[in-house]
């Protein structure tokens, strides 16, 4: 008899789940969602096979649920999965950014007879919506799992023989560890990007477009700043206490930063800039990290419609795909940089070798 999969909540990282899972399965998979036009698109981009509005209805005879909505709609869905009937042995997952309040219910699926696991794979995008999901998404991101004491090794070992099609790193660890590392390295960067948007926000001028002269750099790392308000509302409420933490050691950071400045201490100043450098400029830059990275390729165009007609030709030649085009407008009207995003960083550097032998000027980010 074949398997069913049922995914709640068919957004960005639910239809991705959903896509990695057809590509290595053959079980059934049904889409449940409150916004069923997210499923009726779903359905239409086969994402899913089928969707049920009940969640009662959808999970009965499931082999694998998996959870992907905001952590707070998570929290209330696995509290409904425990009021209704489940498959005895079913494993329940999510995919929330946040583990310690989503993992204290956790045991109580251990008296159902089923199995929770919980699951954060590490990538993903500021876009949301079941329109932006893919199959390859988790390719070589780090996949966090975090497990009650009641889980075996062989229930994990099931769930990963589910999401073999992610090609992810799974890794695991506690749900307080996760929270504590994930705080650092993700859920407080969005706040410092949306923080320097809204300080470019308060300090537009009349008199100059600064919006333009931000579409380079500031409009890169700020990236994440476009991210979906109610997901990143959600994670911020559930990992308050590591944020606040993170935040004041922030505030003493750029209070001593301020003194140095203030000070114009010239040594100081450099130490900064070049401890910060050295740290960085030793983090691993081939794999994903926690933070998806960014395949981006930079070039200088002139008379830019012509140059992207003749770039994508030479890249299309050899069947390289992109994932993104824009042109950053930083300069005079004339002139502009192209923005290539490619799918790794493979690809990224076959495209810089074939653009350069054309003549083009290139560089990376990395
Ligand atoms: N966006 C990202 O880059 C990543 C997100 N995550 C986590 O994945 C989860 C989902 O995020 P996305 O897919 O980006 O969001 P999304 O906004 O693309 O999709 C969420 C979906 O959940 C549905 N939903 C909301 N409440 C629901 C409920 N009560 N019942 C059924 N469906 C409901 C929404 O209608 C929407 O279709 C979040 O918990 C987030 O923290 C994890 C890794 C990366
Ligand atoms: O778009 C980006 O750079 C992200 O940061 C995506 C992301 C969002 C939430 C996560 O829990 C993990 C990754």
């Amino acid at each position: 008899m074949s398997q069913k999969v049922v995914v709640i909540g068919l957004g960005l990282i639910g239809g991705s789940i959903s896509l990695a899972i057809k590509k290595e399965h053959q079980a059934k998979i049904v889409g449940c969602d409150i916004n069923e036009e997210q499923l009726k698109l779903a359905q239409s981009l086969l994402v899913v096979d089928e969707y049920e509005l009940d969640i009662h209805k959808a999970v009965v005879d499931a082999d694998l649920i998996i959870v992907a909505t905001p952590v707070l709609q998570t929290e209330n869905i696995l509290n409904l999965l425990l009021t209704c009937d489940l498959k005895e042995g079913a494993i329940i997952t999510d995919v929330g950014s946040t583990k310690e309040n989503i993992m204290e219910n956790a045991h109580r699926f251990f008296h159902k007879g089923v199995v929770f696991i919980g699951g954060h794979p590490m990538a993903g995008s500021h876009k949301s919506g079941v329109s932006a999901s893919k199959a390859h998404l988790f390719e070589n991101a780090f996949y966090i799992l975090t497990k009650g004491e009641q889980v075996s090794d062989e229930d994990v070992k099931n769930l990963r023989f589910w999401l073999n099609g992610t090609n992810a790193n799974f890794i695991e660890m506690s749900p307080h560890e996760h929270d504590e590392i994930v705080g650092v390295i993700s859920h407080f960067p969005h706040i410092i990007a949306s923080s320097l948007v809204q300080l470019l926000q308060k300090r537009e001028r009349k008199d100059i477009d600064v919006k333009r002269l931000a579409a380079g750099g500031f409009r890169d790392i700020t990236r994440i700043a476009s991210s979906n308000p109610t997901m990143w509302r959600d994670i911020t409420l559930h990992n308050r206490e590591v944020l606040i933490e993170v935040m004041d050691e922030w505030i003493n950071e750029m209070s001593s930063i301020r003194e140095i400045i203030n000070d114009s201490s010239k040594e100081k100043i450099f130490s900064f800039f070049d401890d910060a450098k050295r740290y960085r400029d030793g983090l691993p830059e081939k794999k994903k990290g926690a933070l998806p990275a960014f395949y981006d390729l930079y070039i200088d165009v002139v008379d830019h419609p012509g140059a992207i007609a003749t770039v994508t030709a030479i890249l299309a030649k050899d069947d390289i795909n992109l994932t993104n085009i824009r042109i950053i407008e930083t300069r005079e009207d004339m002139f502009g940089v192209l923005c290539l995003s490619f799918r790794n960083d493979q690809e990224l550097e076959v495209g810089k070798v074939l653009l350069e032998k054309n003549g083009f000027e290139c560089y990376s980010a990395s």
